[in-house]
Formats: C-alpha cells, structure tokens, sequence
C-alpha cells in the first residue's frame, strides 16, 4: 500500500474511563436491560426486549436476524442516534443515557465511526472534502492538518488518486471506501456499520470485509448488522436478534454460564 501521505502525529481521542462512570472494569460497550418501545397508531410495539450485552475492544461483531427482528435498532441505541425507553447504555466508560441531544452529536462524532448501506456521502463535496467533514464538524486535528490527514485515510482505502472526484464519478464499492475513511477521519476506536456490503457485489463487498479486518487487526472494535451468511461466518463473533432479544451467540467472546468458554457454542474461524 502507497504512503504518500504521512501518518499525522496527533492521535484523535481515545475512549477512556474517565469520560463516565462505568463500572469497574466495563467493557467498550455494555447494554443492561435495554427496552425499546415504539408508539404506533395501533398501540405499542417492543422492538427491543430487555438486552444485556457486552462487546470488549478489538471484537469484530456480526449481528444477525430476520428482517425486523430489531438489528437497527439494536444499533441505533449504541451510536445514540435513538434512545432506549429503559434500561442502561454504556459506550466506553460514557453513560449516553445521560447525554443531551446536542452533546449526543459531538460525543458520536468524535467517538463512533458510522457506515451505512447506501454510503451517505454528500454528493456537493469531493470525497476528500466528505472525508474532512467530521474533522470540521467536531473541530479535530488543526485546521491546516486536516487535509493531509483525509489524504492519508484515502490511501488507506486505497482510493487518493480518486480524493478529487465527486462521489457520483466513482463505483459504488469505492463510495463505501471513501464512507469508511470518513468512518475512521477522527479515530475513533469503534465502527459501527449498518448493512454495509448490501448494496455491493460479492467481490467489492468481500474488499470491504477485508478492510474491515485489517482495522479489527489495528485493535479498532466493529459492530456491523449484515445478512450476508458467508461474511457473519468470518468474524469473531455474531449475536442473532429474534424478535427484539438475542436469540443466540457464537465466537470466541459469547458469554457462557461459567465463565469458561462454552462447548458447545461453535468456535467461528478467525477473520
Ligand atoms: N420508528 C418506528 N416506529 C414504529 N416501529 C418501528 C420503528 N422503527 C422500527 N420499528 C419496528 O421495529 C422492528 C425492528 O426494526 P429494525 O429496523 O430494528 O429491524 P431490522 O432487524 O434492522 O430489520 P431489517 O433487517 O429489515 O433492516 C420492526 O418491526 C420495525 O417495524
């Protein structure tokens, strides 16, 4: 990979306990009894059913389910873009419950990297400038270090020598690029991904996968909804939604009831 574009010294911020008060010990994200109703003409729908869970730093988490089965919305309660009707929501060592709507953005934008299935990009901007767009937004690295930095992210993706072009001029599969160097413009520790190989080929969306691995490798934590069978398979643990709970888990990292890996959860291959 081309490097022309050097690493900017300046690190985006971490995630650390002291942004909240976590429990000791608390994992990346961490769901306690997580309710979500939905008012409807005809009354009240459940969509989410008390969840309890729990993702370290450096998982790749696949979650899975029928449509409608509350996979978005599963997500939706972790970025803050909705909030839960109860229950406790932790996002490195931050209690979003907590946070007001105008505090929700910043904190996400400086915290969480989000990729959707039709890319989202502002198609005004070239995809360097959609790559600067969160570091304007929360005001990250200087203003004059911005650039450099969208550059490198670009080549990162493999996709520099396109910086220039307005996000109609390039494939989809190299949008989706451009959406992920977006997705990591302010380094943030966790990506969350909703779909993002549905609307791609099977070999652009295995590019994708690919890339999505070799961030998990450099300890960047990924949660993605997909129902793509084969890419589920290939990450290091997936969480089945049925019905607004969690059906089932596998991988290394599925909680058993004593603490000790649980035989019978089937061991998925490494990404
Ligand atoms: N704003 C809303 N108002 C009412 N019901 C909603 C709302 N948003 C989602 N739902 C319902 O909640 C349930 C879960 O929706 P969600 O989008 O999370 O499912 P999903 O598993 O992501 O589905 P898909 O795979 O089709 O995207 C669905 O029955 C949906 O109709």
């Amino acid at each position: 990979m081309n490097n022309r574009f050097q690493k900017p010294e300046k690190p985006g911020t971490r995630l650390r306990p002291s942004d909240g008060q976590p429990p000791q010990g608390s994992p990346l994200i961490r769901l306690e009894q997580v309710v979500k109703a939905y008012q409807t003409p005809v009354g009240e729908f459940v969509a989410l059913r008390g969840i309890d869970l729990q993702i370290g730093e450096g998982e790749f988490v696949a979650v899975v389910g029928k449509s409608g089965s509350g996979k978005s919305t599963l997500i939706n309660m972790i970025t803050g873009i909705d909030r839960p009707t109860s229950g406790d929501i932790w996002v490195g060592g931050t209690h979003i419950n907590d946070l007001s709507e105008g505090k929700m953005a910043e904190w996400r934008g400086r915290h969480i990297g989000i990729i959707f299935q039709f890319f989202q990009l502002l198609p005004m901007l070239s995809c360097v400038e959609n790559v600067m767009l969160p570091m304007d937004f929360c005001n990250m690295f200087r203003p004059a270090e911005r650039y450099d930095r969208a550059m490198y992210l670009l080549e990162q993706v493999d996709m520099a020598d396109h910086a220039h072009k307005l996000p109609s001029e390039v494939s989809g599969g190299q949008q989706q690029r451009v959406a992920i160097a977006r997705a990591l413009a302010n380094d943030p520790p966790l990506l969350v991904a909703d779909e993002p190989t549905g609307n791609l080929d099977s070999k652009t969306a295995d590019s994708v996968f690919q890339l999505f691995t070799r961030l998990v490798a450099e300890r960047k934590t990924i949660l993605m909804v997909t129902h793509d069978e084969d890419l589920a398979r290939r990450v290091t643990r997936t969480i089945t939604i049925a019905d607004g709970a969690i059906l089932h888990e596998a991988g290394p990292q599925a909680p058993s009831t004593d603490g000790q890996p649980d035989p019978a959860i089937p061991q998925l291959r490494p990404a």
